[in-house]
């Protein structure tokens, strides 16, 4: 059982072995047992200090022992490489991508889906599918690219991070920095979901607004692991993304080798359930941004580089107003997916595991079905319940990557939920 100390990113001190933390600095001439002090940076030393995101590690060995670096082999589908040519302004969806038939680890069951900006211009997101059935044994990963959100759909996922132990289920998120190191197990065999990379401004709460000081996700309901530590001085492969590109190298010991560390850049989870959901207690209901659970901000002021918004179970109250989303047109670009249930604006095609992309300005909304629903349906008070949708909402204009246009899971008929509704008929 891992323990978790409650908050987002707060100042965190802990050790797992007792006297490993210094006291009074950060960088001692000697720090206890050997250790090697090691700064890791969120955000550039110079950041305002509200911004200000970084964590002193105390380790085994310095992580920058290692041989050079290799272009790794694996992970075909794990790659920026986007098809050629415009991107076009059609709406998609694709099926849940079938389980990998060969084992397969976290890091190989990669494939991503889209990405909006290149990951050197530290601004955009990326988003991947992950289908696994084999622990990482002797690999870790890391990623020199951006900030990792698990956001798991099926089987639960361990993350032994540099930084300690987190254990997420399907309706669980986590968050990795960008560069802590880990290694993923499945404890239940196999496992499937997405993932938002974040190559912009950290991921944060929400301002609030007059919602007032409480609301949507609760600081206190993300946990931060314990400093927990492997001593394994055996061949250790560490697979890192760097520039949209995989490298591999082999160390003479596991990188998991930090024993205590102190900051306020860390991984942490978050239990959707634990989610305080606003919405109308009179008519219409609120833009989707009232459901936003992190937001990563761009330099324009209100419009996200990424935001991690959800669409939890609720209860639907409001009076003389259609309550599944509106039709709209969006100057942001829209990757779904869908954890578990039904979303209330696809009645079909939409399962758990499939991801959608609505871009810049597609026209979409509820389906037909959807719409002929609840355009009749008696406006009683009725609870969505059983369900949990997730969109990864950006400024940037998503570029589905070039294997995802080949696939097979790609709907070919998408365009057909919008066919067929009946014309208006004025008096
Ligand atoms: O497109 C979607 O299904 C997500 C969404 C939901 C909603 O209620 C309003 C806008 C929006 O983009
Ligand atoms: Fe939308």
């Amino acid at each position: 059982m891992t323990s978790y100390i409650p908050g987002f990113g707060n100042h965190v001190s802990t050790e797992a072995v007792p006297g490993a933390l210094p006291e009074g600095r950060n960088s001692p001439q000697r720090p206890a047992f050997g250790l090697y002090a090691e700064q890791l940076s969120g955000t550039a030393f110079t950041a305002p200090r509200h911004e200000n995101r970084r964590s002193w590690l105390y380790r085994l060995r310095p992580s920058a022992e290692h041989a050079p670096y290799c272009p790794y082999e694996g992970a075909a589908q794990f790659t920026p490489d986007v098809a050629d040519g415009p991107l076009s302004p059609n709406r998609l969806r694709w099926n849940p991508l079938a389980m990998p038939d060969t084992p397969t680890d976290l890091i190989d069951g990669m494939a991503t889906m889209m990405i909006n900006q290149d990951a050197a211009s530290l601004e955009g997101v990326a988003v991947h599918v992950y289908r696994a059935n084999a622990d990482m044994v002797a690999r870790a990963f890391v990623d020199a690219d951006g900030e990792l959100l698990f956001i798991p759909e099926h089987g639960r996922l361990t993350l032994l991070t540099e930084l300690g132990r987190i254990d997420i289920a399907p309706g669980q998120i986590a968050l990795v920095p960008r560069g802590v190191r880990f290694r993923a197990l499945l404890p239940d065999g196999e496992a499937r979901g997405y993932v938002a990379e974040n190559h912009g401004s950290l991921f944060r709460l929400p301002d609030l607004g007059p919602i007032g000081a409480n609301g949507l996700a609760n600081p206190r309901d993300f946990e931060t692991p314990v400093a927990w530590f492997e001593d394994r001085d055996e061949p250790f492969e560490l697979v890192q993304k760097y520039l949209g590109s995989l490298w591999t190298t082999t160390l003479d010991h596991s990188p998991l080798d930090v024993v205590a560390w102190h900051g306020n850049l860390a991984p942490c989870r978050y239990d959707l359930a634990k989610f305080n959901t606003i919405g109308t207690v009179s008519y219409d209901h609120p833009d989707p941004s009232i459901f936003t659970v992190l937001t990563s901000p761009s330099n324009v002021p209100g419009r996200a580089n990424a935001d991690f918004v959800i669409f939890p179970p609720r209860w639907m109250v409001g009076e003389d107003t259609f309550r599944p989303p509106w039709f709209h047109r969006n100057v942001m670009s829209e990757c779904m997916g869908l954890i578990h249930g039904a979303y209330d604006a696809k009645a079909d095609g939409f399962a758990p595991g499939a991801i959608s992309l609505h871009n810049l300005m597609a026209g979409h909304g509820p389906d037909v079905a959807s719409w002929e629903a609840a355009s009749h349906a008696e406006l009683k008070p009725h609870k969505i319940d059983g369900t949990m949708a997730f969109m990864v909402e950006s400024c940037w204009p998503y570029r589905p990557t070039r294997h995802a246009m080949e696939s097979a899971d790609l709907q070919g008929d998408y365009d057909t939920v919008w066919g067929g509704f009946p014309k208006a008929k004025l008096p």
